[in-house]
């Protein structure tokens, strides 16, 4: 499959910051931009913004930022699914994982996240895929933020599903494994019934249980 990426993007003012929410870029534009401290939410900055760059070359890979200049203040990013998760099972070509989305608390709440979705799916390429999310409350920011594990679902829930991402039922025991997880997908306008069965087959692996 080829993976095409075209590149969008718009521009936005939170908390008095003028941001470009662009992508997907290169791995070399991504490392000529400074990455805010406050990115700290899955890795240490350092670290998180060479996994991105990393991504960003995949051939799959898609990194969208928000940027006030050349400081990155928020991303989100789309890559095939870990090999060690069961969402790589059947090696789908087009399957790919929000993996993570962060915004700095500089502007937080500020609708980026939304639009950081937006410009992700301004590309109709995205109509080639099934986009997954698995949404685990442990990787959430409950102490930064103060919310409860159900307001924050609630927030997860409004960024996805700005975008058209639905709630779809698992028996994957990690997202089982407390009832605010779960997973979120979208399955594009051009995805073939085979992929979306594959799917499937991947989502429901303990029928004999029912
Ligand atoms: C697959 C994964 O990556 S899971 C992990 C998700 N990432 C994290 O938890 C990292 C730390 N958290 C963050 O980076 C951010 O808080 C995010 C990504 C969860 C949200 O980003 P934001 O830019 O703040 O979200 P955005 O402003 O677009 O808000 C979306 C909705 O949630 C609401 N919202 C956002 N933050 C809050 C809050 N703290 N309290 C109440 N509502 C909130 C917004 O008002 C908006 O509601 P609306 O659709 O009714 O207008």
């Amino acid at each position: 499959m080829e993976h095409v990426k075209r590149y969008h993007s718009l521009k936005t003012i939170v908390n008095g910051r003028e941001l470009l929410i662009e992508g997907p870029i290169s791995g070399s534009e991504l490392a000529s931009y400074r990455f805010d401290d406050g990115l700290k939410a899955f890795r240490i900055p350092e670290q998180q913004h060479q996994a991105l760059i990393e991504i960003a070359d995949l051939p799959e890979g898609r990194i969208i930022v928000a940027r006030e200049d050349d400081l990155v203040l928020g991303y989100v990013t789309f890559l095939h699914p870990d090999p060690l998760e069961r969402w790589s099972q059947a090696q789908l070509p087009d399957l790919l994982e929000l993996g993570a989305i962060e915004i700095s608390h500089l502007i937080r709440a500020g609708g980026v996240a939304k639009k950081l979705l937006e410009v992700s799916f301004a590309d109709d390429a995205m109509e080639d895929y099934i986009i997954i999310t698995t949404e685990y409350y442990w990787h959430w920011d409950l102490k930064g933020t103060g919310l409860d594990v159900w307001q924050y679902r609630k927030v997860m829930e409004k960024v996805m599903g700005s975008v058209g991402m639905v709630w779809m039922a698992t028996d994957d025991p990690e997202i089982c494994s407390h009832p605010a997880n779960c997973l979120m997908a979208k399955i594009g306008k051009r995805v073939p019934p085979e992929s979306v069965e594959a799917f499937d087959g991947m989502r429901f692996q303990n029928r004999f249980l029912y």
